[in-house]
């Protein structure tokens, strides 16, 4: 024998029900026990019926609703299979609403019987549908024996085992019907089995006749490593133990009642879900083996609840005083989801449903009323609107590092953990969290488990020379990230006065025409919004742009959750107090801020510094070329350019900042010098840094960018002098960066054929790093040091560092 039962949304319609007796039918060869919910949405309408007849309201319309539904099935059923017997008695249930509506009262018999209405009225349709074969109307009220009131009763298997052999003897048959979710008491009362109860009528079923499964159909393929609703990229699992698919349903997978598994388990049935829209596909198969090559089976979670915390000095070290505190909530029938308790025993806190919490701190006012006088216990704190989110798997027993990730996830997910749970069998972990975290929470949890496919959600700020290279770089480099398994999605672009953002993703290829299009500008309230509306766990803000408003905000940005990459120079050389200010955010909020390219471009200078710095070295001296625009221009004067020439060629070749002054004033230089030195340790302004400009003091001052340019052919003469000056003493001029004893310089050196910055040239970069550990001959990086394309590079580099582990 197998017992399947059918859930309402099995039932919702008469193309359903043909479905489900299709399905009996085509495995008719084995006898089945059906166990049918009521057709789908219909209990909440008998609830609703209820709670409206009892406070009086008008409760005609929604009748008339539930009972043309049903006549309308009937009507169906009966024009295609003839006539159904045992159509349950609508005049009666009629009876007692207007008896409650009457009197004001719904006493739980009454609403027990009313809220059972549906299950009947499938059973009698599915009858009629299964007609050729004969099937027995199973009376589950003389079946399934309960105890413990009329609407949330607990069903005995030892109880009922007997009645069911007794009633399945009265009519012996190859297929019997039974409703779900109702049974009697030992008095014969109707009762009813808590919401959703039919799956834990269809286990005692299984469990009092020995069934070979007890099959679940419902309208999923079975039971997901998370909820499918929300995690697109839930995969279903083929094997689950019962004590998995029991904490997955307790702690909120909907797929299965809680109180499911608990019989299958002791009479050693296994469980089948299985997809009655889809019925050839293999379902979830519950029983004693867990079969799993991962550790971690699956997550799930529970929303609304609260959590108490009963505290005070009465509590230390008394004995019973826990026992007191639960056995209050148990007499007022609170359900108690999770418990901790401090290792002092100076408090015990606890969840339990939101919708319980007045009645929980009713209970505990009452027990505790002497205590509270007394000041030996304080008053309970509420913590309200909260989730659980738990990791389930038998093989997680032993498995070391798996309750780090777990914790090391939800921190990436920016979730502040309230409390910690772990079974002691090891089976499952829990933390508590803010409830309106929970989506991210599952999510970045299942991609760390599960898909192992991380995401990196991009804003990009500032679509250049840069920018612009670097979305051809994404979208040239879409199959070399998919064949590593991340997912690098660009949501959203921004200019100086645009800002596109795409849920969908943006065109790689079509960005520029769309954002000119758009009316919104970039602001940080807006993008966040767009984060949180879209469940992105891993914004990062990518800064191509040389403003200071927005290196300015990069603070906010890391406090609201972004990653920060920076091209831009200018939050790194703002005062030494913002950059210690964005090291300490960065760290606090763990997010990364990475700048690699503010030095040497896409040369790897800074990720080398950091990591010599860090097992210890100390720098003792610096020395190089730091800028690949003057590195061209000087290179370019050499050949018998002008400096207006070579200056024009540097920014035609993405060399220059935006602004070529920048460059000639030696102020990006001394910026990158600055950060070597922060790097380093140092603790110095940008105005300590000793400059020497290409351009005499006050020239073009106020100009626009071109004005400047058209100005620049006025010191060719001079600078060109210069250049010859230095030939003529075998000697070419090189913009040098230093770093001795502590002191910063930029400035024009004049070096000869021997030195090593001689032939530093056409956009090259070099660096000599002499250290405690690289001494007498310094640690030396060379390279193309400016240009769009390296700089690009470099910026996608430090993009991917986010979720490198
Ligand atoms: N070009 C190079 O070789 C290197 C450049 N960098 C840095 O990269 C950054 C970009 O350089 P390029 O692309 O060459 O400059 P660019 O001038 O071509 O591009 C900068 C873009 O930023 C935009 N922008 C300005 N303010 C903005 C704001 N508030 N919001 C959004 N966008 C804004 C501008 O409209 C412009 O389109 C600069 O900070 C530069 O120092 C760093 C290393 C090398
Ligand atoms: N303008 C800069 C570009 C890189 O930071 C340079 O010339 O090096």
């Amino acid at each position: 024998m197998k017992v399947m039962k059918f859930g309402g949304s099995s039932l919702a319609n008469f193309e359903c029900l043909q479905q489900v007796a299709h399905l009996v039918t085509r495995s008719a060869s084995v006898p089945a026990l059906l166990v049918l919910s009521a057709p789908g949405g219909m209990t909440d309408t008998l609830v609703d019926l209820a709670e409206r007849a009892q406070k009086g309201d008008d409760y005609q319309s929604q009748w008339m609703a539930f009972v043309s539904r049903s006549l309308e099935l009937k009507q169906q059923v009966e024009a295609a299979y003839g006539e159904i017997k045992n159509w349950p008695d609508f005049k009666k249930l009629e009876q007692n609403l207007s008896g409650v509506s009457l009197l004001g009262v719904c006493p739980d018999p009454i609403r027990a019987y009313v809220i059972s209405f549906g299950e009947r009225i499938s059973v009698s349709l599915m009858q009629a549908l299964l007609g050729e074969f004969n099937p027995t109307y199973l009376e589950a009220t003389a079946c399934v024996v309960s105890r413990g009131g009329y609407l949330d009763a607990e069903a005995s298997v030892s109880l009922s085992t007997e009645r069911f052999a007794e009633e399945m003897a009265k009519l012996p048959s190859h297929i019997y019907i039974m409703p779900g979710f109702t049974a009697s008491n030992e008095a014969g009362e109707l009762t009813t089995l808590g919401r959703n109860g039919s799956d834990y009528s269809a286990a005692i079923a299984a469990a009092c006749v020995k069934a070979q499964v007890c099959q679940i159909w419902t309208d999923v393929d079975g039971v997901y490593s998370a909820d499918p609703r929300y995690i697109t990229k839930a995969t279903k699992i083929d094997s689950l133990s019962y004590k998995e698919a029991m904490e997955l349903s307790y702690f909120g997978a909907k797929v299965l009642h809680p109180k499911t598994i608990l019989p299958c388990a002791k009479a050693g049935v296994p469980c089948e879900i299985k997809n009655t829209h889809n019925p050839d596909a293999p379902g979830s198969l519950i029983s004693d083996v867990s079969q799993a090559d991962e550790p971690v089976k699956a997550l799930s979670s529970l929303q609304d609840l609260a959590m108490l915390t009963v505290s005070g000095p009465g509590m230390k070290g008394k004995v019973g005083m826990a026992a007191r505190v639960f056995s209050a909530l148990a007499q007022d029938n609170v359900s108690i989801v999770l418990i901790t308790q401090s290792s002092c025993e100076f408090s015990i806190s606890f969840c339990v449903h939101q919708a319980d919490l007045e009645l929980a701190l009713d209970a505990l006012q009452n027990a505790f009323e002497l205590e509270y006088q007394a000041g030996l216990i304080e008053p309970v704190q509420v913590k309200r609107d909260l989730a659980i989110v738990t990791l389930v798997g038998d093989n997680m027993k032993a498995h070391r590092g798996l309750a780090a990730k777990f914790f090391a996830s939800l921190a990436q997910a920016q979730v502040n953990i309230v409390a910690i749970a772990q079974d002691s069998t090891e089976s499952s972990i829990s933390a508590v969290i803010d409830g309106s975290l929970c989506n991210d929470a599952v999510k970045v949890c299942h991609e760390n488990f599960f898909t192992h496919i991380p995401s990196i959600d991009v804003f990009l700020l500032g679509c250049g020379l840069v920018g612009a290279e670097l979305i051809k770089q994404l979208e040239k480099q879409q199959q070399w990230l998919e064949k590593r398994n991340i997912k690098l999605n660009l949501y959203g672009v921004a200019n100086s006065r645009q800002l596109l953002l795409d849920e969908n993703g943006i065109d790689l290829n079509n960005w520029s025409g769309v954002l000119a299009e758009s009316q919104q500008s970039f602001e940080l309230a807006t993008v966040e919004k767009f984060v949180k509306a879209n469940h992105l766990i891993n914004p990062v803000i990518v800064d191509c742009s040389s403003s200071s408003e927005l290196a300015d905000q990069y603070v906010s940005f890391l406090a609201a959750g972004f990653h920060v990459v920076a091209a831009n120079k200018k939050a790194n050389t703002a005062s030494q107090a913002y950059y210690q200010q964005l090291m300490d955010t960065s760290l606090k909020n763990n997010r990364k801020f990475l700048y690699e390219t503010n030095v040497g471009a896409g040369l790897p200078v800074l990720d080398n510094l950091k990591l010599l710095f860090s097992a210890g070295d100390e720098l003792l001296s610096f020395n190089g070329v730091l800028s690949g625009s003057l590195s061209y221009i000087f290179g370019a004067l050499e050949d018998g350019l002008s400096l207006s020439e070579a200056t024009l060629q540097a920014k035609k070749n993405g060399f220059t900042e935006p602004d070529p002054r920048d460059d000639l004033s030696g102020t990006d230089v001394a910026r990158k010098l600055l950060i070597i030195a922060r790097e380093s340790g140092l603790k110095l302004e940008l105005s300590n840094i000793e400059v020497e400009s290409v351009l005499p003091q006050g020239f073009a001052e106020g100009a626009s960018i071109d004005e400047f340019m058209a100005q620049l052919p006025s010191l060719d003469e001079a600078f060109g002098q210069r250049v010859n000056e230095a030939r003529d003493e075998g000697k070419v001029l090189r913009y040098v960066g230093s770093i001795v004893n502590g002191h910063c310089k930029v400035g024009i050196e004049a070096v000869g054929a021997e030195h090593a910055l001689n032939d530093i040239r056409d956009g090259e970069n070099a660096l000599a790093i002499l250290s405690q550990y690289y001494q007498p001959r310094p640690f030396v990086i060379r390279g193309y040091g400016a240009g769009s394309q390296v700089t690009a590079a470099g910026v996608f580099s430090d993009i991917l560092k986010i979720v490198s582990r």
